[in-house]
């Protein structure tokens, strides 16, 4: 099958039908010699206290080792990604239409019901995604015997993704040292999701990005790169710097409830997505809220519930095109 019959007819026509070519250079890809994260291990976060503060607070993101997900399933979830990912654009129509995985592309943005929130202002972002909400997994029956293997996958690779985002949401909230109501349950790991994405490769020059400049509203979000591929950038003193795949191992960034949660000490992380033009990339973010009803509470913001939040970031979208944020919540004297 051609790959443009792969892909939803609103991307094809921005990617030139034409082979890979090295001609073009990689989109800032280049493999660094020595990876500059900070690198966290999840089985000795004791040991890892400060070293954990710090990544929070100076890069808003790091790498995780440790974490206990076998490298067998990281390998297996990318490979039938890619394979699902391949199916014709049809096939993957009448599979996810009408499911609670959300078959998406062209914006992040999604409203509750799952609509892409567009604007006029809007460039597409140059991906295809499923929106899978964990909880619902189960009553997901996809006919398509790939789509099924791939659904029993995350149905595991959830439970490790749940078991990661409560101890260091765990850690964090200890070592910030935060007061939380002891009767309310801050991280919802129910209504967390994963986003497994595909980035197709583009040589069209003229392109903008595979995922435009945003932070995650999340508390926490882990994503895995377990492809060979890179694309994801941050920003870091006012330079893009590329966060290179190492496999087994899985970047945590600091979303926006968390910075506000931390009053600031933690850095919810700028970041984007560039297209490759040799190659396809395939990653898979889960990300993680709190639970329906409950405020984040802090000297810097007025209390706002996640659903509070995400009603302003789509309103936002729709009006200017643009997620603002944070900033729509912050006390007048602090703006
Ligand atoms: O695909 C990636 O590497 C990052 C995706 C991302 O930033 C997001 O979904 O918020
Ligand atoms: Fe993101």
């Amino acid at each position: 099958m051609k790959e443009l019959d792969t892909l939803p007819p609103d991307l094809r026509h921005l990617c030139h039908d034409q082979p890979p070519t090295l001609a073009h250079d990689g989109g800032g890809n280049l493999t660094q010699g020595v990876d500059p994260l900070p690198i966290i291990d999840l089985q000795n976060l004791n040991h890892d206290k400060n070293k954990l503060d710090e990544a929070c607070k100076d890069w808003g993101l790091f790498r995780l080792v440790n974490h206990g997900i076998p490298p067998t399933l990281l390998t297996q979830l990318h490979d039938q990604a890619k394979q699902v990912f391949s199916l014709s654009f049809e096939s993957k129509k009448d599979s996810f239409d009408g499911s609670i995985v959300n078959h998406f592309w062209g914006t992040p943005a999604l409203t509750s019901s799952g609509i892409g929130v567009t604007s006029d202002h809007q460039k597409t972002n140059l991906f295809e995604a499923f929106h899978v909400p964990l909880s619902q997994l189960s009553q997901f029956q996809p006919q398509h015997p790939q789509i099924e293997s791939f659904r029993v996958l995350l149905v595991e690779y959830g439970k490790h993704l749940s078991r990661i985002a409560t101890t260091l949401f765990e850690a964090m909230v200890k070592i910030l040292d935060l007061n939380l109501e002891p009767s309310k349950s801050y991280l919802s790991t129910d209504t967390g999701y994963v986003r497994v994405y595909r980035y197709p490769h583009c040589t069209n020059p003229d392109i903008g990005l595979g995922m435009e400049v945003h932070t995650d509203s999340s508390f926490l979000t882990i994503l895995n790169q377990q492809d060979s591929v890179s694309g994801l950038e941050v920003l870091r003193d006012n330079q893009w710097l590329t966060i290179n795949p190492i496999s087994n191992t899985l970047i945590v960034n600091v979303g926006d409830l968390m910075q506000a949660l931390s009053d600031d000490r933690y850095n919810s992380v700028v970041h984007r997505v560039k297209v490759n033009m040799q190659k396809e990339r395939i990653s898979i973010g889960y990300f993680v809220f709190s639970d329906d009803g409950v405020e984040i509470k802090s000297s810097k913001y007025k209390p706002f519930t996640y659903d509070q939040f995400r009603e302003q970031v789509q309103q936002d979208v729709k009006a200017f095109g643009t997620k603002i944020g944070l900033a729509r919540f912050k006390h007048a004297q602090d703006n």
